[in-house]
């Protein structure tokens, strides 16, 4: 899984390497710059001129004489560059240390041959020391624009640009997008989101769109949108997270994000998020072939008519590796059910004694239950019942509602359980929380979705599934990841009708397995994504269960 920082976990990891005396601050700085040059050129090969496309003629020398060279090395000056094109770039700087990146990739364009016009939005006196120690080597040979927004936008309509670098403010964005860069914003917007317009410059920022708060992903009013964000060394939280949507999110203005080595070290971080990959030994779970020592899951189904999202569920339970699986069905719907299943079992459970004397087996070692369970007293009395019996349980759609109702219930959650709220779910459990994270942020770090999926698996005192093209995953010890379906994962086709009850029973089945909630949840997320990643368009939610051994057979053969 790959650590996902916040602003203050960056900074310590800096401040650990230049006090050890690894680096300099200027040396990380000049490594950032490079680094942004070299995605640049990795995502638009053809900016890159004659010399630099990945050919023979590819250059070898560092980057920065004296430096350690983690990125291609440019050529000294404009003379090295063989006949070519003269590409066009603007650079926005900011004050603080994201400006002084911006400095150095504006340098390193223009030893390229670029033509380079930088604007800077500041006082230059009071930037940090690295910043101001490029700030002023770029002055050796060019000039600096003072910010303008109606200047800005006029150079960017008058002349021919190839580029325009965001680097107004990185992880130090502390309070609302000043007023001046956020009209200029105003001019950004339909030129970036102008995709048909074939000859448009490229949009990049650097770390994070300005205006994007690095550890939230909110905007802070006025964030830069772009088609390419470098971070460093690890990505930031906010890259992956879409807050409430538009206009919130950085997923929604980073356009895609590459994360470039500056040569730090990995630090054990105890609470970083985590970007959720399956490890091997989720993996290995899998080749281990005996249906009985795989648990069995009992997930309990609604009424006539409704039964289609628990036998969706119980699919999904039994595709997933579910030893066994049985639907406990209200006895007016075992007609229904009985002519739908076949390797999926039946029992009757007519209500919440039947249910108890079914759970006195302990061989059913966990339970999915919610969809279309329906919200009457009976529905809650099973809830009530299930949690009592202490098994590992998922509960969704609802049985959330029924929670979010009484309070009784949701006291009788337990550290087996796992709650899988999407939005409008996690609204009704809790309203408070949400209200935090809906408000309008005012200052950074903004309060997040991890905030809050944090803070709600605290009250729950089990884990917390907050479901969304960022689903994040919340124990209440704080551990923390998030699955993306987002960028190279983007799978909007997943949103279709009964593809969460899908998810209850992937998560059922991996608990009847015996996988630890996190792990569970975790992991039936990933794969869930992943099943409507390979099926891709014109998914409908029978289908996810069905994905799944290919899904499986492609991790299994992973080296
Ligand atoms: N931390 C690290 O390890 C590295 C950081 N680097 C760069 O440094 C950046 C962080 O630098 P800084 O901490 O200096 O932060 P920033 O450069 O993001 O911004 C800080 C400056 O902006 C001002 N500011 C913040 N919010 C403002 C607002 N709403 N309106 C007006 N002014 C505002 C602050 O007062 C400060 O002057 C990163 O994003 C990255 O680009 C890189 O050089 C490489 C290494
Ligand atoms: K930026």
């Amino acid at each position: 899984m790959t650590e996902l920082l916040t602003a203050a976990q960056m900074r310590a990891i800096e401040t650990a390497a230049i006090e050890s005396g690894e680096v300099t601050g200027l040396e990380l700085m000049e490594r950032a710059g490079a680094g942004v040059v070299e995605a640049i050129f990795e995502e638009w090969p053809e900016l890159a001129g004659a010399d630099a496309a990945g050919g023979e003629g590819g250059i070898a020398r560092p980057a920065e004489k004296g430096g350690v060279a983690l990125h291609p090395a440019l050529p000294d000056s404009p003379q090295d560059i063989c006949e070519q094109k003269k590409f066009r770039a603007v650079v926005l700087c900011g004050p603080g240390n994201n400006g002084g990146d911006g400095f150095v990739v504006a340098r390193l364009l223009r030893q390229r041959g670029w033509e380079v016009e930088v604007f800077l939005y500041g006082d230059a006196v009071k930037m940090p020391p690295d910043a101001k120690a490029n700030y002023e080597r770029w002055l050796e040979n060019a000039g600096v624009h003072r910010w303008d927004d109606n200047f800005i936008e006029d150079t960017l309509d008058e002349c021919d640009h190839d580029l325009v670098v965001d680097a107004v403010f990185g992880t130090g964005l502390t309070r609302l997008m000043p007023d001046d860069t956020e009209r200029t914003w105003h001019g950004f917007v339909p030129r970036v989101f102008s995709w048909h317009q074939k000859d448009r410059p490229k949009y990049v920022a650097v770390d994070i769109p300005s205006g994007i708060c690095s550890d939230s992903g909110r905007n802070l009013e006025g964030a830069f949108p772009t088609d390419l964000t470098v971070s460093f060394h690890r990505a930031k939280i906010g890259h992956y997270l879409l807050a409430k949507g538009p206009p919130d999110g950085g997923t929604l203005w980073c356009g895609k994000v590459v994360v470039k080595d500056i040569g730090l070290k990995d630090a054990c971080i105890a609470d970083a998020v985590r970007l959720f990959d399956p490890t091997i030994s989720t993996l290995t779970k899998f080749s281990d072939t005996h249906k009985y020592s795989h648990g069995h899951a009992l997930i309990l189904a609604g009424g006539p008519g409704r039964t289609g999202a628990a036998r969706m569920a119980a699919r999904g339970a039994l595709r997933v590796g579910a030893g066994l699986v049985t639907l406990a069905v209200p006895p007016a719907a075992q007609k229904e059910v009985a002519a739908q299943v076949t390797a999926i079992m039946l029992r009757q459970v007519g209500d919440a004694t039947a249910l108890a004397k079914v759970l006195e087996d302990a061989r059913f070692n966990a339970i999915g239950l919610g969809p279309a369970l329906g919200l009457d007293e009976d529905a809650a009395a099973l809830v009530a019942t299930a949690l009592e019996a202490g098994r590992a349980t998922v509960l969704d759609a609802d049985a959330l509602t029924l929670l979010a109702k009484d309070a009784a219930l949701f006291a009788k959650l337990h550290d087996k359980c796992v709650l899988t709220p999407h939005a409008g779910e996690f609204k009704r459990l809790f309203p408070d929380i949400a209200a935090k994270l809906e408000a309008v942020p005012t200052k950074g770090p903004a309060y997040s979705k991890v905030d809050a999926t944090r803070e709600a698996a605290k009250r729950a005192g089990c884990l917390v599934l907050f479901k969304g093209p960022d689903t994040v995953i919340a124990a209440p010890d704080g551990r923390c990841s998030i699955n993306s379906a987002q960028y190279e994962r983007a799978a909007p086709w997943l949103a279709t009708a009964g593809s969460g009850d899908v998810l209850t029973g992937f998560i059922a089945g991996l608990l009847a397995r015996g996988i630890a909630p996190q792990q569970a949840a975790e992991t039936a997320a990933w794969l869930h994504v992943e099943c409507a990643l390979d099926f891709g368009p014109g998914l409908i939610a029978e289908d996810l269960p069905e994905q799944l051994p290919n899904v499986l057979r492609r991790l299994l053969s992973r080296p």
